[in-house]
Parts: C-alpha cells; structure tokens; sequence
C-alpha cells in the first residue's frame, strides 16, 4: 500500500507532510509527498479576507483528492473550511501542539502588557480586533505571508513585533524569537488552531482510510476539534470573521473526562466581545459546539456577524 500526501509548498505545509509522513513510515506504510500550489499561494498582495475565504488554501488540494491524484491532503485544521463539500471528509486529527498565540520579536523587551506604543503586524482579523480590545495602544500593520516572508518583514523592521500562533513558530524553529506567551484567556485560539487534519475524498479506498485513522488520529483531540468545527460550522464564518473557539478536555472529581468550551466573537474594531464557556460531557462534541454557538449568537453575535458582512461586501 502506497499513501499519497497531498500538502502546499510552504515551510509549514511541508513540516506538516512530513510529520504525517514520518507517522506512517514508522508503520512500515510506503508514502509519496505531492506538493500542489493554491490561490492562497499564488495571492500575496491582497488581504485574506478580500480574496474571499473559502478554500483558498483547499480548493486545489480538493481537486486532486477528487481525482485520486492524492489519497490525502494535509491542512493545518485551522485553515479547513468548517463546512466540506458532501464528497470530502476529514479522517483524522493529530495530537494537537500548544493552541496559545505568541509575540515574536528582534526586541526582547517588547510586551504588550507595558503600556508602550508600538507597531505590531498581523493579518488575521481575530488578531487585529483582540489587540484594539485589549491593547488599544498598539498601532498595527497588515502583514501577509507566509512566516518565513513575514520574518523577513520584521527583519526589515515594517513592524516592531509579529502575532503568530506559537505552533507554527515553534515548527519552524523560530522560538528563540518569542518574547511573550499571549494567554489564552485573553487571546482565545481560533478554532483549529496547532491540530494538524487529514482530509480525504469519501470513495478513499476502505484500507487506506483504516490505516491513516489509526496510525494518525488522536481521539482526545477528535473531541476538542469535532466540538470547535461544529461551533465554526453554525456561525458560518470562515477565517475572515474574527471569531474563536477552544475546547479542552478536563478532568472532573472522579478522575473522568469532560470538555470545556471557550468561544465567541469580536467585532472588527475590539469594541464588543462576545465570550462563553461551557462544560459538557464528551459524547456529544457538536453539541456542545452547536450550543455555544447559538448563545453568542443570541448574546450580540448575529449583529458582530452582520456588521462584518455588510462591512465587507462594500
Ligand atoms: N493562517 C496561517 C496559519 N495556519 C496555521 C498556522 C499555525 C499553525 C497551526 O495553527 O496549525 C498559521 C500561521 C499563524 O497563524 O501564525
């Protein structure tokens, strides 16, 4: 049995293909990395949100997963749309890395909890809204990339200090660059956010889908992110709408397990925060993420979502 990878170009895609790879080949599972590019790739000069959001970094790799050219395509999950066509499904989640956003910088004294003015890049919009909200002194820049391109945007100092998720940093082995843990309190992760998934076409071959499931998935995890991609599903946001959602699992007196859900929305300028947390037991993850959902909607959040749409389609 042959598995065929299907991942993007960049530094990260890559680390991702081969630690999936790596998983399988320690099982003796004979892997080939195909690399494919996407619109995601190709646009760098205009912001994410205005290219639109949906599968700009999926499409092409769902294309081929159609096809049989690839047999799996591998997505940081926080990129993955939480809504898939009806052919596609994903198969499997990897144990999931830290979920805290990190500062990174060349100035080991900056922190934002100082006070001090200073210019910091971002694109994503959860980022660019948590930071006027709680850090309304911060200037800030739009900064795509990849985080190879975006460091070398710092380096050129077009910004103090960069927001990047600590996964990716850590990844790429930028860690000695972090100057500051963001808390995840605050800075609530997106959804997705440090879990690596696995999507494949629903006609995948019986034995292959087994194989992956087993060797990659990572059941805890599953939890967490069946429960975050069901909150993402009933917003209807993609990754331009700054909305977040992290699930952990914790351990009640009894030493059994349960999830605890922290999610909501921020409007584009960090005026308004939406937040709510909620426990519930581990069999029903989508319950848990639909219920949540339905809350922050119901506490504002179908105005942030209005706003931001009638916003964006100007
Ligand atoms: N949107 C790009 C992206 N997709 C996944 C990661 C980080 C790694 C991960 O969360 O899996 C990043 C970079 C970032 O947000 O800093």
């Amino acid at each position: 049995m042959k598995i065929k990878i299907g991942t993007r170009g960049s530094k990260l895609a890559l680390w991702q293909a081969y630690y999936i790879e790596e998983k399988l080949k320690a099982k003796g599972v004979d892997t080939e990395i195909v690399i494919i590019e996407t619109k995601g790739d190709k646009i760098l000069d205009r912001s994410l949100s205005k290219i639109g959001s949906k599968g700009v970094f999926t499409e092409e790799l769902e294309d081929q997963l159609r096809t049989g050219e690839i047999d799996i395509a591998v997505h940081s999950a926080k990129d993955l749309q939480s809504e898939l066509a009806s052919d596609l499904e994903i198969i499997a989640f990897t144990e999931r890395e830290q979920v805290n956003d990190v500062m990174v910088s060349f100035n080991k004294n900056l922190s934002l909890q100082s006070g001090e003015s200073f210019v910091v890049g971002t694109s994503s919009t959860r980022r660019v809204a948590m930071l006027k909200y709680y850090y309304p002194h911060i200037k800030i820049v739009d900064m795509r990339g990849n985080l190879q391109t975006r460091l070398r945007k710092l380096e050129e100092n077009q910004c103090d200090a960069l927001l990047l998720a600590f996964a990716g940093v850590h990844r790429m082995q930028y860690d000695d660059l972090i100057v500051e843990h963001l808390s995840v309190a605050e800075f609530v992760p997106p959804v997705g956010q440090g879990c690596v998934a696995i999507e494949a076409a629903k006609a995948l071959e019986e034995e292959k889908r087994m194989m992956i499931k087993l060797l990659i998935n990572d059941a805890q995890t599953e939890k967490c992110l069946l429960a975050e991609r069901a909150y993402l599903k009933k917003l209807q946001g993609g990754c331009s709408i700054p909305s977040f959602g992290n699930v952990t699992l914790e351990e009640n007196e009894h030493g059994g397990l349960h999830l605890k859900m922290t999610a909501g929305l921020i409007s584009l300028d960090g005026k308004k925060q939406i937040k709510v947390i909620e426990e519930s037991t581990v069999d029903d993850p989508e319950g848990l993420g639909i219920k949540v959902a339905e809350s922050v909607l119901a506490q504002g959040g179908t105005e942030i979502l209005k706003n931001i749409r009638e916003g964006l389609a100007n």
